[in-house]
């Protein structure tokens, strides 16, 4: 799938209970999917039955629209079916009314670009029609009135059509995850250390992975991460990671493989979770998780941020997980200091950094190193035969050697992780008996 930038001009319409109706958040999301907002109409009131707003103001929002020549209403809300159809009655022919999770949906959508990203853009969608399907059948199976009944029965068969590709989506995720948990697992016994970041959208994820990786990228599919390119700029729009890349870092003596993943976002329904839950995975398998943050928003919005996503680790993760400052370029030194001090029970002991100007990597990178299993020291003493030679060469491949001397045995040291060390003595283990 390729992204679309549609052009539409679009009206941002946002209702709240009470307070005054906060548009930026609406506004970002709409840009990110490539509309232009061309006006705005909020309400403070309880939700109308027939039209979420009162039905003044749907005269108010219709002028509007008509008046920017707009293609596109989005609400900030969500809306039932029947209000989506209220409502799209009273504004000029033609002009879509989408809510905020159909919003986001379309975000998702143009952003997919593996197939896994894909069928949970899917899966989300069905997910986001299921009940508005059921509810329709329902109430035209209660109404009797004649035209109603085509429709209820047309659309109950809709309801069993959704949780019939709904079942078959999750099999296909189910299939590509355990590929994936495979390929996890190979690398582990590869010798490399699993690191994930999350974080929300936008703090810097991909900037930050393109700083700590070297140039080789271990997944199949690069050529599907544009925005991973070394040479290309991250996006400053939401979402342009959707799926998962995994790229080989230098950290210290050991090969890591960092992966970054898919920026989380406030206010997501839980059934829109639900269906990129499996993205996380890379994240709930890792040996150490980097949670990065955007230094420069506010104290209160961090925090929230915060909050949120070690809710959504929390069930899951076992790894440690170590909080990353970013954007320290765009703030002094005193409020870092200021915000890392107001912060600090929710992230003790955090690295600050810039991933764009490349400040303070090392520090982070020590601290990877810190974080994750100790290496362990070895020493083999084998025979001097070929298949010693390629043992010495895969320990060279999965592990940090310290010398090798050639006599009348080869003598090798070395560090690696545990299980590294394990598999080394098996292998030698093998090649003494087999000598002997
Ligand atoms: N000033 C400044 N900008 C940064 C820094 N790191 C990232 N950015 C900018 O922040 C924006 C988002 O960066 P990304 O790396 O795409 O963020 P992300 O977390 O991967 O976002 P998603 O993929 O949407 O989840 C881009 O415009 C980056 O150039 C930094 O250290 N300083
Ligand atoms: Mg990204």
């Amino acid at each position: 799938m390729t992204a679309t930038h549609t052009t539409e001009r679009a009206v941002i319409a946002k209702r709240v209970d009470s307070g005054t109706a906060d548009t930026e958040e609406i506004r970002d999301l709409a840009r990110a999917a490539g509309y232009e907002v061309v006006g705005e109409i909020t309400q403070t009131r309880t939700e109308d039955p027939a039209y979420h707003l009162g039905e003044g103001k749907v005269t108010r929002l219709s002028n509007v629209v008509a008046r920017e020549g707009a293609a596109v209403v989005i609400f900030d809300n969500t809306l039932g079916p029947y209000q989506t159809y209220n409502i799209g009655n009273e504004l000029p022919e033609r002009v879509r009314v989408i809510d905020r999770f159909r919003l986001i949906l379309e975000i998702f959508g143009q952003r997919a670009q593996t197939r896994k990203a894909q069928l949970q853009v899917e899966l989300a969608e069905l997910r986001y029609e299921l009940p508005r399907a059921e509810a329709k059948a329902s109430l035209a199976k209660r109404d009797e009135r004649p035209g109603f009944m085509g429709l209820g029965e047309y659309d109950e068969s809709r309801e069993e059509d959704i949780k019939k590709q709904i079942s078959n989506i999750r099999d296909e995720l189910e299939s590509i995850e355990e590929t994936e948990r495979h390929r996890r697992e190979q690398r582990r016994e590869s010798g490399f250390d699993l690191v994930a970041l999350a974080g929300y959208t936008n703090a810097g994820k991909s900037t930050l992975l393109r700083r700590l990786a070297d140039d080789l990228d271990v997944d199949e599919n690069d050529d599907l991460h544009p925005d991973l390119d070394t040479t290309a700029e991250s996006e400053d729009r939401l979402f342009t990671t959707l799926g998962t890349t995994t790229r080989r870092a230098k950290v210290g003596k050991r090969e890591v493989l960092v992966t970054d993943t898919v920026g989380f976002i406030q206010d997501l329904p839980h059934w829109l979770v639900e269906s990129f839950k499996s993205t996380l995975g890379s994240v709930y398998h890792a040996d150490l998780v980097l949670l990065v943050v955007d230094i420069s928003e506010s104290v209160e919005e961090i925090r929230e941020k915060l909050v949120t996503s070690h809710d959504t680790l929390y069930e899951r993760n076992e790894a440690p997980i170590v909080t990353v400052l970013n954007k320290t370029d765009m703030v002094d030194d005193e409020e870092v200091q200021r915000k890392t001090d107001a912060l600090s029970s929710l992230a003790p002991n955090p690295v600050a950094v810039s991933a764009k100007q490349g400040l303070k990597i090392d520090d982070l990178a020590d601290r990877i190193d810190h974080e994750l299993p100790d290496y362990e020291r070895e020493r083999l003493v084998l025979p001097m035969t070929d298949d010693t030679m390629s043992l010495v060469s895969w320990i060279h491949d999965h592990a940090s050697v310290e010398t090798v001397d050639y006599g009348d045995q080869v003598v090798i040291e070395f560090e690696a992780r545990p299980a590294i060390i394990e598999q080394s003595r098996a292998k030698a283990g093998d090649l003494v008996g087999a000598s002997a």
